[in-house]
């Protein structure tokens, strides 16, 4: 984007301007540089810029307060769309941050980093072509700068290595845009997680977010509990109804696991994301829908594509953007991070306030693969709380003899009892499907959610 941009730089200090021209030049369409501020709006009267890069701080007759500020508030009177990049110095932060309050998209200190400067514009300009985009949608349009965010602003969502860095960072900068995204990796990886973050983060924040586990839909339901259904449609059609689609209206859907389902619904879904319509069951009339959609798998859909188990043409409807999450074994010292997060939490569910984790118990924690992930980490430190003697979590509280993976499921003693049978029944098959909940759920002919409450009430 920048390579197509008209870039404006004003600053007093020729030699600014001059180290600014020469950076610029190979990487812009157009760059204009001026030393007095008083020429901006002739320049803006006569060229429409996409980017203006201003300095705070002139030495000039001017006695506005700041007239870094004053400049640009002009700029915002005639133009409400270009860019703005304040140049400030150290020691004018407060001031830099009142800037982007008064309109400014971001700042860059002095002296500055040639990659980091043309980083700053370069999202600048994607940031006011998205809100120019979606403008009259209703939509906040979000001139914060977006940053490597952290768990502070994410709650709960924890992750402090670099792969989740960086994938908190790209969220930064996607969930503004409604760019379609396909979140991929294995259960329990915090896929359902990450696509709320997205929403939160979007201007469709205040809209609803509707989650659909297309795993647990059976054929017959998936078209009217996604489009929705006239009264009369078909048996247990007692009343007309709106589906999934028309209930994120405005927000955001969330389809998970959308690797399970068939060619014929993948044709259909295909159908309405192309045509950005729904028709209930029951009717011919369709009903425009306007949805941020996310979609997740821990299936390998490129795989399946090349066996045409699954439609290339829907997957590139899906994933405008990709988002690989890494299992929890990949994310180094995280697995801690969150180990102490769960262990805070059911401190307080199982009334022992100062619980933590010994040393040992990290190291077996560390040498743990997850296969289950941060979910199955998650039910071992509610075990592990519950079995603390006093408020140290001990490598003895922690049993990955029950985890999905863990080499004794194969030794299980024979038992006749109706729920020993089961529960072995189960691991047997998450063990045949490596983990794969909705596989096993399937095998088991009982749905995902049927499955989970399984493994809750077996503490698997
Ligand atoms: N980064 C994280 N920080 C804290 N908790 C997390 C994080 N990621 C996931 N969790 C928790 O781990 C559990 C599993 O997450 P989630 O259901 O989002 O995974 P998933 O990949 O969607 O799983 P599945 O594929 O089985 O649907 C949830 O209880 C969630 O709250």
């Amino acid at each position: 984007m920048l390579k197509n941009a008209k870039v404006l730089v004003v600053d007093d200090d020729v030699d600014v301007l001059l180290a600014v021209k020469m950076l610029l030049r190979p990487e812009v369409k157009e760059i204009v540089t001026e030393k007095n501020p008083e020429k901006i709006p002739g320049l803006l009267s006569q060229t429409s810029f996409d980017l203006i890069l201003l300095d705070m701080n002139f030495k000039s007759s001017l006695n506005t307060g700041n007239e870094g500020i004053f400049w640009l508030r002009k700029i915002r009177e005639a133009d409400k769309n270009v860019a703005v990049i304040m140049i400030t110095a150290y020691g004018d932060i407060d001031l830099a941050v009142r800037s982007v309050k008064e309109g400014a998209n971001d700042f860059v200190l002095k002296p500055w980093r040639n990659e980091k400067l043309l980083f700053t514009m370069e999202e600048a300009i994607e940031r006011s072509v998205n809100n120019q985009d979606t403008k009259g949608k209703g939509q906040k349009s979000d001139n914060k700068k977006s940053s490597k965010s952290s768990k502070n602003d994410l709650n709960t969502i924890l992750g402090e290595s670099e792969v989740m860095q960086e994938i908190f960072y790209k969220i930064g900068k996607i969930a503004p845009t409604d760019a379609n995204i396909l979140i991929m990796g294995e259960n329990g990886t915090g896929k359902g997680e990450i696509a709320r973050m997205i929403h939160q983060k979007s201007y469709r924040s205040e809209q609803p977010f509707v989650n659909v586990d297309l795993g647990a839909l059976t054929e017959s339901l998936f078209e009217s509990e996604l489009f929705g259904h006239k009264k009369g449609a078909f048996t247990d059609a007692r009343e007309d109804r709106a589906g999934r689609f028309e209930a994120a209206s405005n927000g955001t859907l969330f389809l998970d696991e959308i690797g399970n389902i068939t060619l014929p619904q993948q044709a259909k879904l295909l159908t309405v994301l192309q045509n950005r319509e729904v028709v209930r069951v029951g009717t011919n009339n369709p009903i425009p829908i306007d949805i941020r959609l996310i979609s997740a798998t821990n299936s390998k859909i490129y795989e399946m594509a090349t066996e045409n188990r699954f439609r290339k043409d829907l997957i590139y409807r899906l994933n405008t953007i990709e988002i690989h999450l890494p299992p929890l074994r990949e994310r180094g010292e995280d697995v801690i991070v969150l180990a102490e997060f769960f262990a805070g939490n059911y401190a307080a569910k199982y009334n022992k306030a100062n619980l933590f984790i010994d040393e040992k118990a990290k190291e077996k924690i560390r040498k743990y693969a997850f296969p289950g992930n941060i979910r199955e980490l998650q039910h071992c430190l509610e075990r592990a709380a519950i079995m603390a003697e006093s408020d140290v979590i001990t490598a003895r509280d922690l049993d990955f003899s029950s985890s999905i993976e863990g080499p004794k499921i194969i030794d299980v003693p024979v038992s006749l009892k109706i729920e020993e049978i089961e529960k072995n029944t189960i691991l047997k098959a998450i063990e045949k499907h490596d983990g794969n909940i909705t596989k096993a759920a399937k095998e088991l002919g009982i749905t995902r959610t049927a499955l989970y409450r399984r493994l809750g009430k077996y503490e698997i």
